[in-house]
């Protein structure tokens, strides 16, 4: 039998209005990502990475087409806001670059509240820290580690929100050769073994073959 995919995409289009004109960034894109799989999205600056991440959260509306996400279905059209919010709490684990942290929690009480938003049980919220790298710094605010400590704590959050789906902007984007392959390794070990589907998008080759699939904005649309 085959697995139902965790994210399927079909007939996706998204334009931004510049003055009069309507500018396309992606048209009629479909794709499937079942769980326990990952796809890289690479392509050049402006290729339309971010708005398709954007998209698949429901962070930016979509013009034409249909999105579905661990069997919820979106299309084009107002109203759909308390479904994707319910999706991003419990189901969709976004790591983007504006690393979202509560400023006046510690990283530590970061992943707890990340875990009690989803519904998880408490407990293993060191732990993530931990594996990585990031246990000396679990007590720290954020405006006291640097971008990549922060990015960091950040996929701290989504692994113990336990979600369906992983989207992730340049995970290591901000991150040395060697931390990066650290939390690459780390990132897909624990996505191998929840079974999570996995979108990253990336500049980063190696990064991106690592991924069971490839989609190159540069050549579609
Ligand atoms: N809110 C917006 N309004 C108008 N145009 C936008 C908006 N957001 C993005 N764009 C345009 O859409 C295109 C795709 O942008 P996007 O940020 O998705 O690209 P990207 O592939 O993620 O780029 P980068 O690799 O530089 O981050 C670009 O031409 C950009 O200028």
């Amino acid at each position: 039998m085959m697995a139902s995919p965790v994210l399927a995409v079909e007939g996706l289009s998204k334009g931004y209005i510049s003055g009069h004109q309507r500018v396309p960034v992606l048209t009629d894109l479909s794709l499937s990502v079942c769980s326990g799989k990952s796809l890289a999205v690479v392509g050049r600056s402006g290729s339309g990475k971010s708005t398709l991440l954007n998209l698949l959260c429901g962070l930016n509306g979509l013009d034409d087409g249909r999105i579905t996400v661990a069997g919820e279905s979106f299309v084009a059209g107002a109203g759909t806001e308390m479904r994707w919010a319910e999706l991003r709490r419990r189901t969709i684990g976004v790591v983007f670059q504006d690393v979202n942290l509560m400023p006046a929690l510690s990283l530590l009480d970061n992943v707890r509240l990340r875990t009690h938003l989803a519904g998880r049980a408490a407990g293993g919220e060191r732990g993530w820290l931990e594996r990585l790298g990031m246990g000396a710094e679990a007590d720290r605010y954020p405006d006291q580690v640097s971008g990549g400590q922060a990015q960091r704590a950040a996929l701290a959050m989504v692994f113990a929100m336990a979600p369906a789906l992983i989207l992730a902007d340049e995970p290591t984007g901000s991150l040395d050769r060697h931390t990066a392959d650290e939390v690459a390794d780390c990132l897909f070990t624990v996505q191998q073994q929840t079974g999570c589907a996995l979108v990253l998008a990336t500049h980063d080759r190696e990064l991106a073959f690592r991924c069971d699939h490839v989609l190159d904005l540069s050549t579609t649309g």
